[in-house]
């Protein structure tokens, strides 16, 4: 596991747009993407530049269950406004959150079967949540519905009118689907993100308690920690 300390989100922003854009220099066809605020600074590279995406697939981590993709709140929503509508890729898959579970479980891992990631971004919740992969997740986990936890509901009721307004469950990629990526590079900036980092670097083994440990046996993490995130390792 790699660490690259910046100072600034803008810094490790830039950071994650070049090993972006060098992948797709060097081949790789499929990207993993994540929502969030975290990457959103580095999405807004990626539209600022000559990057073209067009013979490109990308797999989205997650989505919430009940949201169609029209809906502002919807993570293909935030994708096509925040990148897919001015750099689009040939394919762009996230699951469906209005699809029945079961019929949606298994057409997302025909989606991931098809299409191995060759690099994923990820971001990181305040209790090690990586994806909708809350706290006590199999670390074997596939595609699965998720009944989202009142820490995340909390993070993210930001973007939502009122807390009442926050879907309760999500469709998410599992821990397991996502150890399949080549190559993983999480980003987390910010002091409340400090916790999460310390628990993720400190780990010697995965433990479903902090569902982000997974990383640990891959062979092929970055980790792009800015000083307040990196505030309680450094
Ligand atoms: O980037 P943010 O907004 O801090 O969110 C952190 C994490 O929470 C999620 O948005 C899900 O709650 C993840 O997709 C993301 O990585």
């Amino acid at each position: 596991m790699e660490i690259l300390y910046v100072n600034s989100k803008e810094e490790g922003s830039q950071k994650g747009y070049e090993m972006i854009r060098e992948a797709l220099d060097n081949g790789a066809k499929v990207f993993g993407l994540a929502t969030g605020s975290t990457p959103e600074r580095l999405y807004e590279k990626l539209t600022e530049s000559d990057v073209d995406f067009s013979d490109a697939i990308s797999v989205n981590l997650d989505e919430y269950v009940g949201l169609p993709g029209t809906h502002e709140q919807s993570y293909r929503y935030f994708m096509e406004q925040k990148l897919f509508n001015q750099k689009p890729f040939k394919e762009s898959h996230l699951p469906d959150g209005m699809n029945e579970e079961q019929a949606e479980i298994e057409r997302y891992e025909a989606v991931l079967s098809k299409y191995p990631v060759d690099i994923q971004i990820l971001g990181i919740g305040h209790n090690g949540h990586i994806a909708f992969n809350e706290p006590g997740t199999a670390l074997d986990s596939h595609t699965h519905k998720v009944a989202l936890t009142q820490s995340t509901i909390n993070a993210n009721k930001r973007f939502f009118e009122k807390e009442s307004d926050v879907p309760g469950y999500a469709y998410t990629m599992g821990l397991a689907s996502i150890m399949k990526a080549k190559k993983i590079l999480l980003l987390a900036f910010g002091e409340d993100k400090a916790e999460a980092i310390k628990d993720l670097v400190t780990a010697t083994e995965p433990t479903e308690d902090i569902p982000s440990t997974v990383l640990v046996n891959h062979p092929d993490v970055t980790i792009i920690v800015d000083q307040a995130a990196a505030s309680l390792i450094k």
